[in-house]
């Protein structure tokens, strides 16, 4: 199998050509082609494939070999798939992911992609389609007990399910590995979450670290972005456009609350490619 290793801000991802062909059993290969020790290391595998309705479609799988519905890091890279390999010239693109068609816009600097901008659509805010279990309407600002400590979390779903917490500490030395799992398979996550840990920086910027649903702790994390940024604006804590800090570099979000719509824009990166047997 030929693939190319790719990243945005760090999230790295094994791409796929999948357009002239589909691969069999995608969450059994991304389990092995995940591994950063037995296989080529990466947070999961994401596969291009052609569309009846956009310009490609997107699959996306984590680490552990369950499929996510969307990725905001991952998109942006399979549009610097596409340009930079010639299967479009389109500096306009449509891409089909299992939570709608996501628009995009790219910038090209000398014939690359270097950065790319998406319409992440509007953010779903009721419990039960992100799904979260409570009694309430909407989760902001609600309390959520793991392992003996209260945390306050505001749940967004970016087409995936999203826990955005705030802490006062700083987030680096944040034990992520111990609680992060917690959160992933708290009872109050049907579906498990992907988790958000959040420190307010200013009005304009924050440093967030997440714990990924089926893959772990990432460098970074861009429906997260997303998730963290109208979290941030629902309770009133930093503007509406703002740059978050992730491990991995920076991505820069706006949540247009007019229209109901986010944006994102940050990176896209090829490391290396090559061919593995599966
Ligand atoms: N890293 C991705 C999200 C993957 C989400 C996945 N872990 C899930 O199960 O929903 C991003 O950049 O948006």
């Amino acid at each position: 199998m030929n693939f190319t290793k790719m990243h945005g801000c760090g999230n790295d991802y094994v791409y796929v050509d999948c357009t002239k062909g589909m691969i069999e059993n995608p969450g059994e290969i991304s389990r092995k082609v995940s591994h950063r020790h037995f296989g080529i290391g990466s947070d999961g595998l994401i596969l291009i494939c052609s569309s009846d309705v956009a310009d490609f479609r997107m699959a996306m799988y984590n680490a552990d070999g369950s499929e996510g519905a969307m990725c905001g890091n991952g998109i942006r890279c399979v549009a610097k798939y596409v340009y930079d390999k010639g299967l479009t010239d389109k500096k306009n693109l449509s891409i089909e992911t299992k939570s709608g068609i996501k628009k995009l816009e790219l910038t090209v600097e000398d014939g690359k992609v270097s950065l790319v901008k998406v319409n992440m659509g509007a953010p779903i805010l009721k419990s039960k389609d992100i799904p979260v279990a409570v009694d309430t309407d909407k989760c902001i600002d609600a309390d959520i007990n793991v392992d003996g400590k209260v945390y306050k979390v505001t749940c967004v779903s970016m087409g995936n399910p999203h826990a955005v917490t705030f802490i006062d500490e700083d987030v680096n030395k944040f034990p992520l590995d111990k609680i992060g799992p917690k959160f992933e398979n708290h009872p109050m996550f049907p579906d498990r979450v992907n988790t958000e840990f959040v420190q307010v920086l200013n009005r304009h910027e924050v440093n967030m670290r997440v714990w990924e649903r089926g893959s772990g702790e990432t460098l970074a994390c861009g429906t997260g972005t997303c998730a963290t940024v109208v979290a941030c604006v629902l309770n009133g804590l930093t503007e509406d456009e703002i740059t978050v800090h992730l491990l991995g570099g920076d991505i820069l979000v706006k949540y247009d609350r007019d229209n109901d719509t986010v944006w994102m824009t940050g990176p896209a990166a090829i490391a290396f490619e090559g061919t593995i047997e599966i």
